[in-house]
């Protein structure tokens, strides 16, 4: 099997033969004097003697020429020898194909070498999307972050002010959890959150934003949503919680609401505080209930 050096000299003289690797030979105007068997493969149109690479054939291509520091190069500057050599770089776009090249300059040619790395590319970005995705995640339960979902209120907010869409902020916060924990123990008392977790993204709309906002108390951010409707729709959460039903605890879970609705007078955090106000006088009412402004 051929073993590839990591020299770049040697791989120039390695390379033309080797499995995946495609060479092509550019004269001083960038014409194609010579393109080896995976040159031919990847590049049927370019045809040696005849062809020249152009920085619009790569665009053509969907291909940009970028340095280590994503800098684009344009493919005069490569056969000008305008560029440091030993050159690596890497031209592609996401979702497409990923080419690393190295040039190398002999005399008055540029030899390009290319290899295909679009698996271990497509492999980081996936990576990157999941590391993404998880910085906004609760570990626990997968709902969103408190952080995501301060975010997207902050958005929803700027949104309403210039277009006066409305929504609406629920806090849902478990009863008694203390209770539970003490009673039944932490890892219950983690279930039990993981479990309601489940049912406030099965119950609440597809659009709406279910986070964790503290350790039992969940924030609900619902776009488009009057005060009435959220109530509704809070209320209907609280009774499917109300009925589920627990292995060794008879008691039912239940838990109190706070809502909120957009309006143009109050900032982000007074709405908060309003939140957690209609929260408490939930919680002061005997619980297991919701409490919204009905203004
Ligand atoms: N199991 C578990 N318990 C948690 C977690 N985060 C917070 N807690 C506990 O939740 C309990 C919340 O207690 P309190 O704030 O007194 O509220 P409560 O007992 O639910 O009472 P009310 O909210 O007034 O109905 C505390 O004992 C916390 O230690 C968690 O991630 N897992």
């Amino acid at each position: 099997m051929a073993q590839l050096s990591n020299h770049p000299d040697d791989a120039m003289m390695s390379t033309t033969d080797v499995a995946g690797l495609a060479r092509l030979t550019l004269d001083g105007q960038a014409r194609i004097t010579e393109a080896n068997t995976q040159a031919k493969i990847w590049f049927p149109e370019l045809v040696p003697g005849q062809s020249q690479l152009c920085d619009a054939w790569l665009v053509g291509q969907d291909l940009q020429i970028i340095d280590r520091n994503y800098r684009p190069i344009h493919l005069p500057s490569l056969v000008q020898g305008e560029l440091a050599e030993p050159y690596l770089g890497l031209a592609g776009a996401r979702d497409t194909q990923w080419v690393q090249w190295h040039h190398h300059r002999q005399g008055r040619k540029t030899i390009l070498t290319l290899v295909d790395v679009s698996p271990l590319m497509n492999e980081l970005f996936t990576m990157q999307d999941s590391f993404e995705e998880a910085s906004i995640r609760d570990y626990a339960t997968g709902l969103y972050n408190r952080r995501y979902a301060m975010e997207r209120l902050e958005q929803m907010y700027l949104h309403a002010k210039r277009y006066h869409n409305p929504f609406t902020i629920a806090l849902v916060d478990v009863d008694h959890f203390k209770r539970i924990n003490d009673t039944f123990g932490y890892a219950f008392g983690d279930n039990v959150i993981e479990q309601l977790a489940g049912v406030l993204v099965r119950s609440l709309r597809e659009t709406d934003i279910c986070a964790r906002y503290a350790g039992e108390e969940f924030m609900v951010l619902m776009p488009e949503t009057e005060t009435q409707e959220a109530i509704l729709s809070l209320d209907r959460l609280r009774q499917q919680v109300s009925e589920l039903k627990w292995t060794n605890m008879q008691r039912p879970v239940t838990v109190s609401s706070g809502v909120i609705s957009w309006q143009p007078n109050k900032s982000v955090e007074q709405l908060m505080f309003l939140a957690d106000q209609r929260l408490s006088t939930a919680k002061k009412a005997g619980r297991n209930q919701v409490c919204g402004d009905l203004v």
